[in-house]
């Protein structure tokens, strides 16, 4: 693997922290989110087209933000041949897209709507470099226990659910509702390690 340092264009976490258990030099990058929304889906698309936008949006946004930033470039705190790397997390719950819920009780809904079935959770990575979009995607099929109103209930007070896809975070409290994983724990959490340490040998590779 490459060990260039790269930019991470995320403000979440968990990225940043699984980025650091691979040893990866980066940096991250405080790029302005357009708003706290998720981006919405476009009618017809399949869920791993959809996450592989927005995750590819992210990356070019990024990009473009970077070239914005005129005095730190000059100054040598920016470098525009850095790879920039960003990722989008997805649960899909029969073919319905599950984003970051809006508030507690959007994400009672989701809880509720997950206990006892199987979800597949989508995360999409990609990484720009010298004019290129590198972009893999990490499916995982995960199966809740059925979910009592209470365990609900105080789930949803931990505040552990907002900010997270599907509200829920497998890395945390909702480690208990897993009764099956089929794929990428990292992908769950946002960044999938065997994918993104893939993409980052082809950094390396002479086609790029
Ligand atoms: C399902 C699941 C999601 N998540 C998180 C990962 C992502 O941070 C979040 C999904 O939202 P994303 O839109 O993928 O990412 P983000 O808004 O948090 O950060 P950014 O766009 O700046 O990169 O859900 C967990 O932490 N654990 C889980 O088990």
């Amino acid at each position: 693997m490459k060990s260039l340092p790269i930019y991470l264009a995320s403000a979440s976490p968990r990225r940043h922290e699984l980025l650091l258990q691979m040893g990866v030099p980066h940096q991250v990058l405080a790029v302005p989110a357009p708003d706290g929304e998720d981006e919405p889906q476009l009618p017809g698309e399949a869920p791993e087209v959809y996450v592989r936008r927005t995750a590819r949006d992210k990356a070019i946004r990024a990009r473009e933000w970077v070239a914005r930033q005129h005095r730190a470039l000059e100054a040598g705190a920016l470098s525009l041949s850095t790879p920039i790397l960003s990722a989008d997390t997805t649960v899909i719950l029969g073919g319905d897209i599950l984003g970051k819920p809006l508030d507690i009780e959007d994400a009672r809904t989701m809880l509720q709507r997950l206990s006892g079935r199987t979800h597949a959770v989508h995360t999409a990575i990609v990484i720009a470099h010298a004019g290129v979009l590198l972009e893999d995607v990490s499916i995982t099929e995960v199966r809740f226990k059925a979910l009592t109103a209470s365990e609900i209930d105080s789930y949803c007070h931990s505040g552990e659910p907002l900010g997270k896809a599907g509200a829920y975070g497998i890395q945390g409290k909702a480690g208990r509702f897993v009764a099956y994983i089929s794929g990428s724990y990292t992908g769950v959490m946002g960044l999938p390690l065997y994918e993104t340490g893939r993409l980052l040998d082809q950094l390396s590779s002479p086609k790029v």
